[in-house]
C-alpha cells in the first residue's frame, strides 16, 4: 500500500472540493462481534473514505479484534486510530491521528501521550497524520471535556478558533478536527467552519452531534472536507447510506 495514501486522500478532498465521509466506531461499544460483523456487512455498499477507531474511555481490550472485524469485511477502507490515550494502539490500523489537543492547555494531550506511542509507531507502517484536535463547546459537557480536563473553545468565538488553528498550522500541524464532542447538543456551527477554511487550506475533519443528513450537508457547505459520524450511525445505520447517496450526486454533478 501507498505509504501515503491517506495524507494523499484528506489533501485532495481539500484541494478537489470533494467531500468525505468517516465512520466513528468506539471499540467499547463493540460487545456483540456477530452483530457488529452484521452491521459491517450492511455497510459494504456505504461509500464511507475512512473508518475511525477510538474513544475517550477504555473499558474492554478488544482494539485488534474490532480491526481485524473491520478489516475481514471492508477490506478496502482504511482504518484509522482516533486515539483518546497511548494505550489505544494497534499495529492492525492503517494509520493514527496523532492529535495534539490545541484547544486545551493539558500538556500530556498536547506532547506527553505522544512520546509514550512515538517509539512503538517508529517500528511500524502507520501512516501517521499529526492532526490539530479543537474541541469546541457544543452546549453540554462531553466526555472529552472530562477526561481531558480542558475548556473547549467557545462557538461564538471564531477569533479564538482561529488563532488557535493559525497556532497549530505553524508548529507544523497538517490536519484539523473540530470536535463538537460525541452527542454534542450543537455541532460544530458553519460560521467557524467557514473562518477556519477561508484562512487555513488544511483538511478538515468535522463531528460531533451532526444526527442528520441536514446537519452533514451545513457542515460540508461551510466547508468541511470530511465529516464524521458515530452516535447516529448506531442508531441508524441508514444515515451513512443517505450521505453516501448524496456524495454521490454530488459527485457525479461535479465531473
Ligand atoms: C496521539 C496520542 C496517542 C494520543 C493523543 C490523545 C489526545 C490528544 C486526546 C485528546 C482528548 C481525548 C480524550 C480525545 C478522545 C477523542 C475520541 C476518541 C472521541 C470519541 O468519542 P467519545 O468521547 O469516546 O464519545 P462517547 O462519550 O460518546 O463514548
Ligand atoms: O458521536 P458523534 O456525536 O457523531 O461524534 C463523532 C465524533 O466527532 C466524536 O469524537
Ligand atoms: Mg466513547
Amino acid at each position: 500500500m501507498n505509504p501515503n495514501a491517506i495524507a494523499q486522500s484528506l489533501q485532495s478532498f481539500a484541494l478537489t472540493g470533494n467531500k468525505g465521509l468517516a465512520w466513528l466506531i468506539d471499540p467499547d461499544d463493540v460487545r456483540d462481534l456477530i452483530a457488529f460483523q452484521e452491521l459491517l456487512i450492511s455497510l459494504t455498499e456505504a461509500p464511507i473514505d475512512f473508518i475511525l477507531v477510538g474513544g475517550s474511555l477504555v473499558q474492554q481490550r478488544n482494539l485488534d479484534q474490532v480491526i481485524r472485524s473491520i478489516k475481514s469485511v471492508l477490506s478496502d477502507i482504511p482504518v484509522l486510530i482516533f486515539p483518546g490515550n497511548a494505550i489505544q494502539f494497534s499495529e492492525l490500523a492503517d494509520g493514527i491521528l496523532f492529535l495534539s489537543l490545541i484547544s486545551g492547555r493539558n500538556p500530556d494531550l498536547l506532547i506527553g501521550q505522544h512520546v509514550t506511542v512515538a517509539p512503538l509507531l517508529a517500528k511500524t507502517t502507520l501512516e501517521v497524520l499529526p492532526t490539530g484536535y479543537m474541541l469546541i463547546d457544543g452546549g453540554n459537557h462531553s466526555s472529552v471535556q472530562y477526561i481531558s480536563q480542558t475548556l473547549p473553545l467557545p462557538a461564538d468565538k471564531p477569533e479564538l478558533m482561529l488563532a488557535t488553528a493559525l497556532a497549530g498550522k505553524y508548529l507544523g500541524l497538517q490536519y484539523f478536527y473540530m470536535e463538537a464532542g460525541s452527542g454534542a447538543h450543537q455541532p460544530v456551527p458553519a460560521s467557524l467552519i467557514k473562518s477556519f477554511k477561508k484562512h487555513i487550506q488544511a483538511p478538515l475533519l468535522v463531528g460531533g452531534g451532526l444526527r442528520d443528513l441536514t446537519a452533514v450537508k451545513t457542515a460540508y457547505q461551510a466547508g468541511a472536507d470530511v465529516v464524521v459520524i458515530g452516535n447516529a450511525a448506531a442508531s441508524n445505520p441508514g444515515l451513512l447510506h443517505e450521505i453516501g447517496d448524496f456524495l454521490t450526486t454530488i459527485r457525479i454533478s461535479s465531473n
